[in-house]
């Protein structure tokens, strides 16, 4: 059976037009589970892993909000909250998907580590987008109260911006193999929770917020995944986008790419970690393919139908 390991982006976990409360996230989280069973229905294996941008961004939030009533909780811990929340809901939802198709694989979730550099250049150059989005003004009025450091994303709005470090090891990965067989892991949540690696072998949580994309593309490694799929809101990823002369791309080869990325085609923090992490799966495996493209054209993006597929040549 073809292994999978999917990435789920911010518009299957969230909708833009209603509030991001607990319920509008189930609500969203249910159609999303919907179209992974439809995949698990054609027999693929998979494994699930999401991004956490607003959530952790509004956990941090609450938590400086009301650090006169109760400690603010670090970093780290938000991230953890976040794997813990939005796995909850993607189990309820999946268990229910799966089971109304007669498919009655065990969900879970994993809270996952992931040991990063402290050296690494990202702890210097923040670049993940959190939590809401603001207007210019506000933005500019929140990085002088408050420090953050604010930064335009994609086109959409201002948001804070943290350091986003490139996931090295997965710590939790063994339990993760031994559970694919039996089970649908959702796993490396929201990039997994940033931790350092101490001379005397302990653990430490930092402060930082890594890219799911780039996890997800480290999980498919290590477990051998045939196909990286990264859903997202846009059916394929485009040159010119935005512009009259956008072109939406079919294929990429690992050298178009390199191409693109060095023409600045992508936008940092939204499409060119994706492309970046399509890139590297490519890289590490010449005979299996990366694909972009939306959550309602995955099954057809797996029958070559459509999504923007990358490939070493
Ligand atoms: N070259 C591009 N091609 C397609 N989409 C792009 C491109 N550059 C930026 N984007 C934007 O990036 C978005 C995907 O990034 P984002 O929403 O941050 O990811 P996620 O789905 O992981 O939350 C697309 O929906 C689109 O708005
Ligand atoms: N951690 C992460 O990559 O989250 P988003 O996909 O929400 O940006």
């Amino acid at each position: 059976m073809s292994k999978i390991v999917i990435a789920l982006g911010g518009n299957a976990l969230q909708s833009k037009n209603s509030a991001p409360t607990a319920e509008g996230q189930l609500e969203v989280v249910k159609n999303t589970c919907e179209r992974i069973a439809d995949i698990c229905s054609q027999g693929y294996e998979v494994a699930i892993v999401h991004g956490n941008g607003p959530q952790v961004g509004r956990i941090l939030l609450a938590s400086e909000t009301a650090k006169d009533v109760t400690p603010a909780m670090p970093f780290d811990v938000c991230g953890a909250m976040s794997q813990g929340y939005i796995g909850y809901h993607i189990q309820q939802a999946l268990r229910y998907a799966l089971n109304t198709r007669n498919i009655n694989y065990p969900v879970l979730t994993v809270a996952t580590q992931m040991i990063v550099d402290e050296k690494d250049p990202g702890f210097t150059n923040p670049t993940k987008p959190i939590g809401p989005f603001y207007t210019e003004e506000e933005a500019k009025s929140l990085q002088e109260e408050k420090g953050y450091s604010m930064k335009e994303d994609a086109g959409r709005g201002w948001r804070r911006v943290v350091a986003s470090p490139i996931p090295k090891r997965i710590v939790e990965i063994e339990a993760i193999k031994n559970l694919w067989d039996s089970s649908i892991v959702i796993s490396c949540g929201g990039g997994g929770i940033p931790v350092v690696e101490k001379m005397n072998g302990t653990l430490e949580g930092v402060a930082a917020v890594i890219d799911k994309d780039f996890a997800a593309e480290l999980l498919a490694e290590q477990v051998d995944a045939d196909t990286l799929m990264i859903l997202t809101e846009v059916e394929k990823v485009a040159i010119n986008w935005g512009k009259p002369d956008q072109k939406n791309l079919d294929h990429m080869s690992l050298a178009e790419a390199a191409q693109y990325v060095e023409e600045g085609q992508f936008a940092p923090g939204s499409m060119l970690p994706k492309v970046e992490a399509a890139m590297k799966f490519a890289r590490t495996y010449p005979n299996k393919k990366a694909i972009i493209t939306s959550l309602d054209k995955a099954i057809d993006a797996l029958e070559g139908k459509t999504g923007t597929v990358i490939t070493f040549a």
